[in-house]
Formats: structure tokens, sequence, C-alpha cells
């Protein structure tokens, strides 16, 4: 590079830094305005997350951008991240309290991980909350006595019967509540152990989640509604999406959404160790798909394998999808050593057609997602 090059770029740099630090300023100042509406919305007890806000927001800001000769997905993902950081930190301001009369909540399991995020959430709202884990029901008695609600939050493997061995005094009132993975057996058995409100909730996201804004919470209603229709409010007012469904509709639609999935990502990094394929060089030879794809089954085996195990032998069901799934995998195999090209366009093209506009629509939202995984990479 020559003298003149290097000082004109050295010039613009400092021009761009400068244009930076002025950014830094309006963000610090639209997340101080975010902390107000936050503040604003806490009194109100309205929830963090605003859909029509949101989306009424991002169409302004994109058309205007448009205007200015702004990539409108530009703005858009700027905002996005900004949203993200302003639900995060309303987590600091706490949320309202929906219910000030319920007494105490007793989380069942509230050491483990989904159950030290409902006690977050909870305590953040003003409740008071209890632990009761393995080693402390010496206390239980005490603590089920003056308990408004009871959520159980402990291994699939054994909510069943620590509900109907464990849960059948509580108080008449008491909402009795559960956090499990699949709902028909652990909501019938809720509905056995105890004559009062009952309520299945399924939390659609892991422990690791930051902030509940735009994260679904599916609900199985078991008894009295309307004694828990309060906490359903509440978990709006978390930012969560709630979705009602019948337990056996959930739980079929598990069979697909995790059992089948969870398994054949687990048959997917088995074979991957099977082969001892070294890592390193799958990800030098990774395009941005397969490095996302990757990280979806690596993910997988960071997480507890109890929790999956229970997941995928819940319920005895799942073998069929997981079954009809190797059925297929068979028969795909057929076809690529028959060498039947043309079969399998042919087949490609009924599954395209099969996922008609969901094709494009999920291609455009994984370039967005590719976009982002590019932009992680440092080397
Ligand atoms: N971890 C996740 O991503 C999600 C988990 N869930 C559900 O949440 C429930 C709990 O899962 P995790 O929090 O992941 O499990 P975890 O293993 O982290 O926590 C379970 C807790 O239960 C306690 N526990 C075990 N036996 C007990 C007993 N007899 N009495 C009292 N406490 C006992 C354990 O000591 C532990 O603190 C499960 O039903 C799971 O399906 C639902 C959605 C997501
Ligand atoms: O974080 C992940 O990868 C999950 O898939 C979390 C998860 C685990 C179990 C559930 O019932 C629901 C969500």
């Amino acid at each position: 590079m020559n003298e003149k090059t290097t000082a004109e770029l050295e010039h613009l740099r400092g021009l761009i830094d400068g244009v930076d630090q002025q950014l830094l300023h309006l963000l610090r100042k639209r997340l101080d305005l975010v902390a107000q509406v936050g503040t604003v919305k806490h009194a109100a007890g309205l929830p963090i997350y605003a859909p029509q806000r949101e989306a009424a927001m991002l169409a302004k800001r994109r058309e205007e951008a448009k205007i200015m000769g702004i990539a409108p997905q530009l703005i858009e993902d700027i905002l996005r991240r900004l949203m993200r950081e302003s639900y995060l930190n309303e987590k600091d301001v706490g949320f309202k309290q929906i219910k000030t009369d319920l007494g105490s909540v007793v989380i069942v399991g509230g050491k483990g991980q989904l159950g030290s995020l409902f006690q977050q959430m909870l305590k953040l709202s003003g409740y008071q909350v209890n632990i009761l884990d393995k080693d402390d029901w010496q206390q239980a008695e005490s603590l089920f006595a003056d308990a408004g609600m009871v959520l159980v939050t402990v291994p699939i493997a054994i909510t069943c019967e620590l509900i109907r061995e464990k849960l059948t005094k509580l108080p008449k009132d008491c909402i009795l509540a559960d956090l499990t993975s699949i709902k028909t057996e652990p909501v019938k058995a809720m509905l056995e152990a105890h004559s009062g409100p009952v309520v299945g909730f399924h939390p659609m996201f892991g422990p690791d989640v930051g902030s509940l804004a735009k994260q679904v919470v599916v609900v199985c209603h078991g008894r009295s509604p309307e004694k828990y229709q309060w906490l359903l409010e509440q978990i709006a007012i978390w930012g969560a999406r709630i979705v009602e469904a019948e337990p056996e509709r959930h739980d079929n639609a598990m069979q697909l959404v995790q059992a089948m999935r969870h398994f054949s990502t687990f048959v997917y990094g088995l074979n991957l160790c099977k082969e001892e394929a070294d890592i390193e060089t799958l990800l030098q030879f990774s395009s941005p798909i397969y490095r996302l794809e990757l990280a979806m089954v690596g993910r997988l085996f960071a997480q507890s394998p109890e929790l999956y195990a229970d997941i995928i032998f819940a319920q005895q069901a799942s073998q069929h999808a997981i079954s009809d799934y190797l059925d297929n995998y068979r028969e795909a195999l057929a076809l690529l050593k028959r060498g039947d090209r043309n079969e399998f366009i042919k087949q490609f093209e009924t599954v395209a057609k099969w996922f008609g506009d969901f094709a494009p629509q999920f291609q455009r939202e994984s370039r967005i997602m590719l976009q982002s995984v590019n932009d992680m990479k440092t080397n």
C-alpha cells in the first residue's frame, strides 16, 4: 500500500470510528428509553413483548430505510437485536405480580434447570418461593401447609410416581402444576392426587433462554381454570405465548417434534463418534448450514442424557415415529444403492410440493440465520 492510500484509509477509518461512537451514544439513549418503557409496563402489568407494536415499528423503519437507500433487512436485524437486549434488561426491573394473595409457591425439584428458571421468574414477580428438592422431604409438610401453588419439575421418569405418592395432601385450594415435557400421564396423575385446581405446562424452551419473550409455553387445562387464570396472565407478562392443547394432542406432536428428532440427532452424533470423525476437519470444510447443523447436534450432547432419554423413552408410541423414520431411511438408501437418480429427484419433488410455501419461507428464514453464523466467524 502506498503512503497516500494508507493516509486516506486512516482518515476514513477515523471518521467511521467517530460514527460508531455516535452509534454507541444513540444505543445508550435507546436502551435508557426502553428501560423507561419497561418501568411503565411493569407498573401497568403489560406483557414485555408487544407483537403488534414490534411489527408496526419494524415495518415503518424498513420503509424509512428504503427511502434512505439502506437495506431494510439491515435495520430490521439491528432493531431485532436491540429488542432482544431490551427483553433481557427487563428482568432487572422485575415483573408485575398478578396474584398478590397466593401464599407461597413450592417448586418440587426447584434446584434443577427448569425449576431454577421458574424460581427466578416467580421471584422477579414478587412471589415467595420455597424449594423442595430431593433431600428436603422432611420439610414437605410445613412447606405445603401454606402453599398457594406447588410446581413439579423433577425428572420425567419419576414425575408421576412422585405426584401419586407425595402430593396427595395439599391444601384444598392449592394449585398443582407441572412443567414436564410430556403431558397426558402427569396431568392425569395430578388430577388423581389432588382435588383442587390442576394445570399442566410444557415450556418449549431450555433453561438457557435468557428471557421468556416470544417463547412458547403449552398449557394443558386440568381442573378449575378460573383459579389459575392469573398464572397464564403472569406467564404472558414474562413475554411468553400461551398455546392451549389437550394433553393427548400435545403428546402426539411431541413424538415427532421431540422424540423422533432427538433420537435422529442422537444417532447422527453416535455415527460421527463411531466413524471417529475429526470435528476440527468437519468444521474446516463446513458450509454455514452444515456448521449450524453440527452446532444443533453438538448442543444435544452438552445437555442432560437423562432428560433426553426420558423424552425419547416416555411414550411407547414414539417408537412408531422412529421406526417409520428408519423405514424411510432404508427405502431411500436402497434407491441410492440401485443408482435410481430419477426416483430420488421424483421423491425430492414430491416432498418439496408437500412443504409448499413453507419451503421458500424456511429458506428465507434460514438464510438470515446462516448470515449470522457467518458473522460470528473469527478467522
Ligand atoms: N431442561 C429443559 O430444557 C426442559 C425440561 N423440562 C421438564 O422439566 C422437568 C425438569 O427437567 P430439568 O430441570 O431439566 O431436570 P434437572 O435434572 O435439572 O432437575 C430436576 C430436579 O429434580 C430434583 N429431584 C430429583 N428427584 C427428586 C425428588 N424425589 N424430590 C424432589 N426433587 C427431586 C433433582 O435434584 C433436580 O434438582 C422435566 O420434567 C423436564 O421434562 C421441560 C422443558 C425444557
Ligand atoms: O434447548 C434445547 O435444545 C431444547 O430442546 C430444550 C428443551 C428440552 C426439553 C423440552 O421439553 C423442551 C425444550
